[in-house]
């Protein structure tokens, strides 16, 4: 059986084209650049690209002597392998230079070997498999050649923007590719439109969660013959569903490896050597598999600060209330734990709900307190989600549905007003900041414990080696 775990420094040096005499490029930019029609590409061509382009065409590096080149933009990376329309989206959307895990990653995908990629929360995952479903599907073939599997309508309504946006069709005239389209099956969707759309003409990519796609499966609405590339993003989390059954049937019955490339991506992987052998075994991916480990000695991004205050247990909602008022912080997430079933039973109101009255009532640094829990509706949902992205500054309150996957870039704090259940839904709540292009920001992460849980915290700490500082507040 042969496995492998491949580190940042073992993948290192890549065989990439060589950026054949050009200039090597500063750090470039990676936002508001205006885009002008027709630009030089890096190998040469005229094409229709942004100005990021003639930026990095144009910009001689300064290195020193005998140091080694600089990083590979993207476009180097991707260029033989991934359309040119969707680079040139990539560059406009402002991915130009590759995170780690894209440098480090996106080669072994585009060999076509199964991957488990494994990378710090908010370093680029999306992007990196994205990139690799644009490099395989061909958008002239009616049939669903990609999908991507998520564990919330939430994160799957980010990635299909993500994908919509890179398979944007050019405009009139310029280039003639048929764009691929993106179909959301995601829980709470409108499932009706969905069946005439897939009778109609099937998407050439698919982003699901797990429930709608087994019962579009399970009534052969949706055929997974052509598919040829499958991602299960947040893998960990979706194996320790109650959902496991089904994805361990579409792994196996509803299509097969040797007709598709699998790739499994999360933050946190546990045991990750005898996940990677299971994965083998069970014939979930193939024999070759690689695990892309980017810089296992830092689960976390290294700009968060972590802190903890110790308070008694009437005491949360004031120690949290002095936080806000001392941090002042223009965009944060407060994470609550979920309310039992018991005391949903008795008909009590959850602690999110009553911890966002009394903020409304005492804390005036925000027009709106947004809440965002399992049990609201689909459409309340995305309405808070809705205005947590539109919002310049937000105090989004939560319970773990949104520590998975979602990107909130400006978020600058994290609040735990419950300490989270395990050192993983500690580094999946941590990871909602520190994201890029935002991770140069002083970010902070602050538990609010009482004094018996300071082992628990302690415990984390070790864990995913980290360091918290005492707060008195
Ligand atoms: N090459 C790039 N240059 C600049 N920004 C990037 C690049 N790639 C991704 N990003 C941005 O980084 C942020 C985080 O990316 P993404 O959501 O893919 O993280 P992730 O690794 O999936 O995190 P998580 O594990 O929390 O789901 C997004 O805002 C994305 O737009």
């Amino acid at each position: 059986m042969a496995t492998a775990t491949l580190s940042a420094t073992q993948l290192l040096p890549l065989s990439l084209p060589k950026p054949s005499q050009k200039p090597r490029h500063a750090h470039f930019p990676f936002q508001s650049l205006n885009h002008s029609p027709r630009l030089f590409s890096s190998n040469g061509f005229v094409s229709n690209c942004s100005p990021i382009q003639a930026l990095l065409n144009s910009t001689p590096i300064t290195t020193e002597a005998g140091s080694e080149p600089e990083p590979f933009t993207l476009r180097q990376i991707c260029q033989s392998h991934v359309p040119d329309h969707v680079l040139c989206k990539m560059e406009e959307l402002g991915f130009v230079v590759p995170t780690p895990v894209q440098r480090q990653a996106l080669p072994t995908l585009f060999s076509g070997r199964d991957c488990i990629l494994h990378a710090q929360t908010g370093s680029g995952k999306t992007l990196t498999y994205l990139l690799l479903v644009f490099s395989i599907v061909n958008a002239r073939r009616s049939a669903v050649q990609a999908l991507i599997v998520v564990p919330t309508r939430e994160l799957g309504m980010q990635v299909t923007k993500v994908a919509r946006m890179l398979a944007t069709k050019p405009k009139e005239g310029e280039l003639e590719q048929k764009s691929c389209t993106v179909m959301a099956l995601l829980d709470g969707g409108m499932l009706m439109r969905h069946k005439s759309w897939l009778k109609a003409e099937p998407p050439t990519i698919v982003v699901a969660t797990i429930g709608s796609l087994c019962q579009m499966l399970e009534k052969h609405m949706i055929k997974l013959e052509a598919m040829r590339v499958l991602v299960i993003d947040e893998v960990d989390f979706m194996f320790s569903s109650k959902q496991v059954s089904s994805l361990r049937k579409l792994l196996t019955s509803y299509s097969s490896i040797n007709t598709r490339q699998t790739v499994f991506a999360s933050a946190s992987i546990p045991q990750h050597k005898i996940f990677l052998d299971k994965c083998i075994q069970q014939k979930w991916t193939k024999n070759d598999t690689i695990h892309v480990h980017v810089n296992p000695v830092e689960p976390m991004p290294s700009c968060l600060h972590h802190r903890f205050v110790i308070c008694l247990k009437n005491r949360r909602h004031e120690t949290l209330l002095s936080l806000l008022q001392s941090d002042a912080p223009q965009s944060a997430i407060v994470f609550v734990g979920e309310q039992s079933e018991k005391s949903k039973k008795a008909g009590n109101a959850s602690s999110a709900t009553l911890l966002i009255n009394f903020l409304k009532a005492s804390y005036e640094g925000y027009s709106d307190i947004l809440l965002l829990e399992e049990d609201m509706n689909f459409n309340s949902r995305a309405a808070s989600l809705s205005e947590v992205r539109q919002a310049g500054s937000y105090l989004l309150v939560s319970t773990d549905i949104a520590a998975r996957g979602l990107d909130l870039p400006e978020t600058t704090h994290i609040y735990n007003y419950d300490l989270p259940r395990t050192a993983i839904d500690y580094l999946h709540r941590a990871g909602r900041t520190g994201r890029k292009p935002f991770s140069d920001k002083k970010c902070s992460v602050t538990s609010i414990i009482i004094s018996k849980e300071r082992f628990v915290l302690e415990k984390y700490e070790n864990e995913l080696m980290f360091n918290c500082e005492e707060l008195i507040v």
